[in-house]
């Protein structure tokens, strides 16, 4: 079995009179990518701040790599690679400096850190970039280049903080396949996002975190067996369109109705049973769309950001 890099019990975090983290429970094994989702505010950044000596643990345990502590040890911080929500890389340095400097801070000699440098450049796609100033850099460049700094000194375990946040569809899909190469070489990724597509396409593990609590955790494929039926049917209506009743018509068919906010979700276990009966309660099929449910309707569901149509 792989061994656990990470572990939290009860882990809390109370800012003033505000309680952020409500005593969190979650382990993450090797190799895996463990990733944590939701809402602003959820606790997310909180958590992983904890995990890389950004705030102290005051509240609970926490364990990296079998060792418990209140504030990251630095034995433990050079297994670790950060990539924070911010792209806080220095402006008065070239893009292969920013690397160096980081090298030097890890120890390596002035030729170890060039080198690694531009092999991490290559691996990120940034060759090209090698003497360019950080400000002529578009942000997918420079997300690139924080995961580069963030990989100079070989870390076991690598932390990023919404690695694609602002990113273009393009520029997120070469930072998800890179990730994808640095977990193929067995190096454990813990990552927040707000993109579920993100999520399930990287992840391994996920909690779904709300107001400073763990709401649900598991892969992906558990999650969305788990916590709502296999299809749903998307209603693009005006609310003041939608018939009334349709929350007991669609629950004596075995189904269930979800509104977040100004869209209706129906989800069922049989789709198109659900779809045939549309027409019969005045919704129209063409504002409809039947689909199979997805980590986005979970993500909804749990948050319970709905309420009964
Ligand atoms: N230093 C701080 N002082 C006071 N409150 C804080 C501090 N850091 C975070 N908080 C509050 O704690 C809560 C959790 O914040 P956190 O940044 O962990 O959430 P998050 O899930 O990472 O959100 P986001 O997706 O916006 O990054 C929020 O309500 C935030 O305002």
């Amino acid at each position: 079995m792989n061994e656990t890099v990470v572990r939290a019990e009860n882990l809390g975090k109370t800012y003033g009179d505000f309680r952020a983290l409500k005593g969190i429970s979650f382990s993450i094994k090797a190799g895996e990518c463990f990733g944590f989702l939701g809402h602003n505010g959820a606790g997310k950044t909180t958590t992983m701040q904890m995990m890389y000596g950004m705030s102290t643990v005051e509240e609970g345990e926490l364990w990296l790599f079998g060792e418990s502590f209140r504030l990251t040890p630095p034995a433990i911080k050079a297994r670790l690679g950060v990539v924070s929500q911010e792209d806080n890389l220095d402006a008065a340095l070239t893009v292969i400096e920013n690397l160096e400097v980081y090298g030097l801070i890890y120890g390596l000699t002035r030729t170890e850190s060039r080198l690694r440098g531009k092999n991490l450049l290559v691996f990120m796609g940034l060759e090209d970039k090698e003497n360019s100033n950080i400000e002529s850099l578009s942000g997918g460049l420079k997300r690139r280049l924080v995961i580069a700094r963030a990989l100079m000194n070989r870390p076991d375990l690598v932390i990023l903080d919404e690695p694609t946040t602002g990113l273009d569809p393009q520029a997120r899909h070469l930072v998800w396949q890179k990730l994808r190469s640095l977990k193929a070489e067995g190096v454990t990724l813990v990552l927040t996002t707000h993109y579920m597509e993100e999520a399930v396409q990287l992840c391994d593990s996920l909690v779904v975190m709300h107001e400073g609590t763990i709401l649900a955790e598991g892969s992906p494929q558990y999650l969305i067996a788990t916590y709502v039926r296999p299809y749903a049917i998307e209603v693009h209506l005006p609310l003041s369109q939608v018939p009334e009743g349709l929350t007991d018509k669609v629950s004596a068919c075995g189904g269930e109705v979800i509104r977040v906010l100004d869209s209706l979700f129906l989800y069922a276990d049989d789709g198109e049973s659900l779809w045939d009966s549309l027409a019969g309660w005045g919704l129209p099929k063409h504002a409809c769309l039947l689909r199979p449910s997805n980590m986005e309707d979970v993500f909804l569901k749990l948050t319970g950001m709905g309420g009964e149509a």
